[in-house]
């Protein structure tokens, strides 16, 4: 079924007694203010999710979920964490292909397709990012980008994985730099990552597929985003270190 959601990607912030206030300020502020269908989810570091999880008040609507895995359940990878562990912490949600691990950590599109694998046996949603980089906006390769992104990180998927799955649009120039994709800009790619789904999976596969978009949203041009037909809400990264933006960006997605 197709969902609303705001996730909040904390990134490499927030050590852990911030990152416990952080989330008690927005606990306290859905609990006051948010009565919506809206899903929440927050994606702390690793090293917070147990904490965050048992920090969870039952009167709120909120998930927890990882910004990475390792393809690998277990095993000998020093450093590492894999889907199962992250299971075990009480996250529902794993942020996978991010374009800081593609970019900073060489994420290919077939160690993805392994590590949504990963995510998707144990039990856990993925929230699959993909986007272009400015060169490629500017060079007119986009659609190509997103598409060679999603068909061969499906390399192991079958069309009733995707109903198991989020999509998150997150074009790489617009991270962290102030330049939010415009609302047309945005749903010409979410409308276009639906119908290649559709023209794999069928219609009504894709009419049930949640699609986020993440870039600078923030307060002020969240509702304009999520006002567009094909984008079901947003993954956020600065604006979700601060529990008023992060609650009004929720409340925009009504
Ligand atoms: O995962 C979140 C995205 O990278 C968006 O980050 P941002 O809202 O800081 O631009």
């Amino acid at each position: 079924m197709r969902k609303n959601i705001v996730a909040g990607n904390w990134k490499m912030n927030m050590d852990l007694e911030k990152g416990i206030q952080l989330f008690n300020e927005i606990q306290q502020l859905l609990k006051e203010e948010v009565s919506g269908d809206q899903e929440v989810i927050i994606c702390p570091p690793y090293i917070h999710l147990s904490s965050l999880a048992k920090a969870l008040d039952a009167d709120v609507k909120l998930s927890i979920g990882a910004q990475n895995c390792h393809h690998a359940d277990s095993g000998a990878y020093t450093g590492e964490v894999s889907a199962s562990i992250i299971a075990s912490t009480g996250a529902d949600y794993v942020i996978i292909g991010h374009s800081e691990r593609r970019l900073y950590f060489s994420e290919s599109n077939s160690l993805l397709a392994q590590k949504l694998d990963a995510v998707l046996k144990n039990g856990l949603i993925p929230i699959f990012c993909i986007g272009e980089t400015l060169e490629q906006r500017n060079g007119g390769t986009y659609f190509d980008v997103i598409k060679e992104q999603i068909s061969e990180a499906s390399f192991h998927l079958q069309g009733n994985d995707y109903s198991k799955m989020v999509l998150a649009y997150e074009p790489v120039w617009a991270i962290g730099t102030g330049l939010t994709a415009s609302p047309e800009q945005a749903q010409e790619i979410h409308s276009f990552i639906r119908n290649l789904l559709a023209n794999k999976y069928g219609q009504d596969l894709a009419d049930n597929l949640t699609i986020l978009y993440g870039g600078s949203c923030n307060p002020k041009n969240a509702s304009e985003l999520f006002a567009q037909p094909d984008i079901d809400g947003g993954l956020i990264g600065g604006a979700s270190l601060k529990a008023r933006d992060f609650v009004d960006i929720i409340k925009a997605l009504s």
